[in-house]
């Protein structure tokens, strides 16, 4: 068994996430959920919106200039105001500069901080996610909704977002100063706009469903090599890497073949787009040209109403094109929202019942019935009903899948059990708040995860904030000293993702120094069957049993030594409670027990007992 895996296949939470209705017309709603995010830097963002407006104002007082001086520049009679002109030309650009690059700053680094909080947020999320949500979930798949939605979302936010902004800003300025200079030329414009308009709004949609297709595809991807190079060592062990070559090979494939699907999207959004403004300025200019021809307006006139409409064109142009990546934005947002809008199965209550304290370490199990939310339809625990006292050690044997880790499982909250109780010091753990709970509780998992941090920090995991002494002392007690001194750089020094730079009975000691250090009245040990050599198994059954002292013991035993160690034992059948007692009354009662220890006696003629 193993505590900590994940992964059993894709299950309801799983479709949960990445698969929202196609024809979703709420667009670009999901941004909204940046919108709190963005409040938490008010002034940053106030400031950001101050210089968006000023540079978009210095942009439309340009054509103003340019009309003054074709009309009055170039003739003798105003000579002198050129100077001028050009003079409060430098002061204009030097203002569009400094608010430009201001208005930069300011959106980027706020679109730097906002995704920040937000993976932050996602990870907090994740962490308190129940078991049953992880049961039917892939990592890699998590892990890209952290980092390349986030990513995606920080450049919606960081840049589209002021792009968007001041190109409407520009582009509703210009219109305004187009209606102002002339009247007339803007109604033709007025009825061109539809035809430029609703195409592109019709091809943004296509954008959008692409583009998430495609991120779907690469999370899949990502997924597939993160799994394998996570167990890489069984990949070459079994010689499949080209299997896995040819895997991966495909879903990189496809997932380039959906990334080439929604570039042509876009491609054609940004062709047609273009296509259509242009075509539009030029019938314009030609209706402008005969209007200055027959003197209607001014050169300089039709020359600012032209410099306005290239503005609101182009804005019209850049607002199309970030418009895709603002609907990928809103893809990501969304994907993120369903994320974050997954409430953990295993909850505390609202007015949680505290444990009493001081902590007795009394567990007892009333009837339980359990089944895994993945696998309803099978029983992993059926009608079990068992206690075990204060200080007491109880051995959990039975054949595999049997139901032992499932017992574990229970206790530590990771599910609720569909009927039944199970209680810990006479408070039912549904009522109790399941941090509370597992603040009692050390665990020795049968494969310890190790994580990529020095030997030091990998002890203190188990009560962060242990002093060093402390860590010390449990590596002592777990008899993983010896080994710490031989490392180059003893308890500083980092051991590799996974600890494998340790071998397995190091891997063990350093999770029972854990355990230790946690101090828990209730210890659940999964017992290894690793084949440790004979003196690292007497290294580690001597820590095992300085950990068991004074401890109420659960633990699921596969070595008769520790079996013969304990006061009582449960053995496990298909999810029931088959038979319990003494080594001796069990042996003596000839059932499943008597058969097992058979066996094992069969094996190791002189088992050595724990403590
Ligand atoms: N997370 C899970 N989701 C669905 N089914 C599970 C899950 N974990 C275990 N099971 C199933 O529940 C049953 C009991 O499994 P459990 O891990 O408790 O057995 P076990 O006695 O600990 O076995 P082993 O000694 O091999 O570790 C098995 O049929 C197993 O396939």
């Amino acid at each position: 068994m193993n505590l900590d895996s994940g992964g059993r296949g894709l299950g309801s939470s799983a479709s949960r996430i990445g698969q929202a209705p196609e024809d979703n017309r709420r667009n670009i709603r999901p941004l909204l959920a940046v919108v709190p995010y963005v409040m938490r830097y008010k002034g940053r963002a106030l400031a950001a919106l101050v210089a968006l407006v000023v540079a978009s104002l210095a942009t439309l007082v340009l054509p103003v200039a340019v009309r003054r001086m074709i009309d009055f520049g170039f003739t003798e009679q105003y000579a002198g105001l050129i100077h001028q002109y050009f003079s409060v030309l430098i002061l204009v650009a030097a203002v569009l500069a400094g608010a430009s690059a201001l208005r930069y700053y300011l959106v980027t680094t706020l679109g730097e901080r906002i995704v920040a909080d937000l993976r932050t947020r996602v990870f907090d999320h994740l962490t308190g996610l129940s078991a049953s949500f992880f049961d039917s979930s892939k990592s890699g798949e998590l892990v890209s909704r952290l980092s390349a939605d986030t990513t995606q979302l920080k450049s919606a936010v960081g840049a589209s977002v002021s792009i968007t902004l001041r190109n409407l800003m520009l582009f509703m300025g210009s219109t305004l100063m187009m209606v102002v200079t002339s009247p007339r030329l803007s109604l033709f414009v007025l009825i061109v706009i539809p035809i430029i308009v609703l195409p592109l709004v019709a091809f943004g949609r296509v954008v959008r469903r692409r583009s998430r297709e495609a991120q779907d595809t690469l999370a899949e991807a990502s997924s597939y090599a993160a799994e394998l190079i996570g167990a890489i060592r069984t990949l070459q062990a079994f010689t499949n890497e080209r299997m896995a070559k040819t895997r991966f090979a495909g879903a990189v494939t496809r997932a380039c073949d959906a990334a080439f699907a929604s570039t042509m999207a876009r491609a054609w959004l940004t062709g047609i787009a273009i296509f259509l403004v242009f075509a539009c300025v030029v019938v314009i200019l030609w209706v402008g040209a005969q209007d200055v021809y027959e003197q209607r307006i001014t050169a300089g006139r039709l020359s600012q109403f032209v410099i306005y409409a290239v503005f609101a064109a182009g804005a019209l142009g850049e607002l199309s094109q970030v418009w895709g990546e603002i609907s990928q934005a809103a893809g990501a947002a969304e994907r993120l929202n369903e994320l974050l809008a997954i409430e953990p199965e295993i909850k505390s209550p609202a007015t949680p019942v505290p444990l009493p304290t001081p902590a007795r370490g009394d567990v007892a199990f009333e009837e339980v019935r359990f089944s895994y939310p993945t696998r309803k339809d099978a029983t992993a625990l059926d009608d079990v009903t068992f206690r075990v006292r204060p200080g007491e050690k109880v051995a959990i044997v039975g054949p595999s899948g049997a139901g032992k880790s499932t017992v574990f499982h229970l206790l530590l909250r990771f599910y609720d059990p569909q009927a039944g109780a199970v209680t810990i010091d006479g408070v039912r753990l549904a009522d109790a708040d399941p941090r509370d709970i597992r603040s009692r509780i050390a665990l020795v998992p049968q494969d310890a995860a190790v994580f990529a941090a020095s030997i030091a920090e990998n002890i203190r995991f188990g009560r962060p904030g242990a002093s060093d002494a402390d860590v010390a002392r449990a590596a002592e007690l777990a008899a993983a000293s010896e080994f710490i001194g031989r490392l180059p750089q003893g308890m500083q020094t980092q051991i590799g993702e996974r600890g494998v730079l340790l071998s397995g009975g190091e891997r063990q000691r350093l999770a029972i120094a854990r355990a230790i250090l946690r101090e828990a009245p209730l210890l659940l040990l999964d017992e290894a069957t690793s084949s440790l050599d004979a003196e690292n198994e007497t290294l580690v059954k001597t820590a095992l049993g300085r950990l068991m002292e004074g401890r109420t013991t659960l633990v699921i035993a596969h070595r008769l030594a520790t079996v013969l160690s304990c006061d009582r034992i449960l053995v496990m059948d298909q999810g029931r409670i088959v038979e319990q007692g003494t080594h001796d009354s069990l042996v003596a009662q000839g059932g499943l027990y008597a058969r097992l220890a058979r066996l094992q006696f069969e094996t190791t003629p002189e088992p050595v007992p724990v403590v």
